[in-house]
């Protein structure tokens, strides 16, 4: 694999997009075709989906909070959502998300996100660039936020969520999610299953990664 160099792009620069105009235009969702340069200099076109609700001046359509809850004596949980998605037809894990409302600061929307799908009421502790969610398919872009929910606060005594929410340790995160795909008819958000992952590996010492095993 090239390696590449921080700050300098390894894409050639002969891309670019020359149109791009809509099929279908429905009331959440365009269909558009792109007519772009590819990295040969070949004029070539691309089925592209777009969301109509981002707001002008908006860089990104929604959050992603990956909400931590603290409480004494407890070990740090992090709080999932399960809910039905039609696209998929089945309920899939998540971290709880949503669009950014005209008006609204990234920040404002996790915060109100947040307290709308697991009825915790949490505090902002740093946010992500503007990252791509299936950029092979749509130009759809997200805000991943970090929310610290302090949970002896009693604000989040009893929350009441608007979607089945979990609360699961974040030690035994991947396990946790592997039991619960193996028992439910369920599918894991790819971000909360990169998270469980990069948390084990994290934890790992060389020689316990498998393709390092003599
Ligand atoms: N692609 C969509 N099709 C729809 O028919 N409706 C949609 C789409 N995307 C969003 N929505 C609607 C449904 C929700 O009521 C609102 C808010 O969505 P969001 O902020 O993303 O919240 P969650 O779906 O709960 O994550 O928009």
């Amino acid at each position: 694999m090239e390696d590449v160099n921080p700050g300098e792009s390894s894409v050639n620069n002969k891309n670019t997009i020359i149109k791009e105009e809509t099929l279908v235009k429905g009331k959440w969702v365009q269909l558009q075709e792109t007519t772009y340069v590819d990295h040969d200099g070949k004029t070539r076109t691309w089925e592209t989906v777009k969301r109509t609700t981002r707001a002008e001046g908006n860089a990104a359509d929604g959050v992603a909070i990956i909400p931590v809850l603290q409480r004494t004596l407890h070990y740090e949980c992090l709080v999932l959502i399960k809910q039905f998605r039609p696209p998929l037809g089945c309920v899939c894990l998540e971290f709880p998300a949503g669009l950014i409302d005209e008006n609204e600061t990234p920040e404002q929307a996790a915060l109100r996100e947040l307290e709308e799908e697991t009825g915790y009421k949490g505090e902002v502790m740093e946010c992500s660039p503007v990252a791509c969610l299936d950029p092979g398919l749509s130009n759809c872009t997200t805000y991943i936020m970090t929310v610290h929910i302090n949970g002896d606060y009693a604000i989040n005594n009893k929350p009441k969520p608007k979607h089945e929410s979990i609360v699961i340790p974040k030690n035994d995160l991947r396990k946790n999610i592997d039991e619960m795909v193996a028992r439910e008819k369920l599918v894991v958000d790819a971000r909360v299953y990169s998270y469980a992952l990069a948390l084990e590996h994290a934890v790992a010492k060389p020689y316990e990664l498998p393709f390092l095993k003599g």
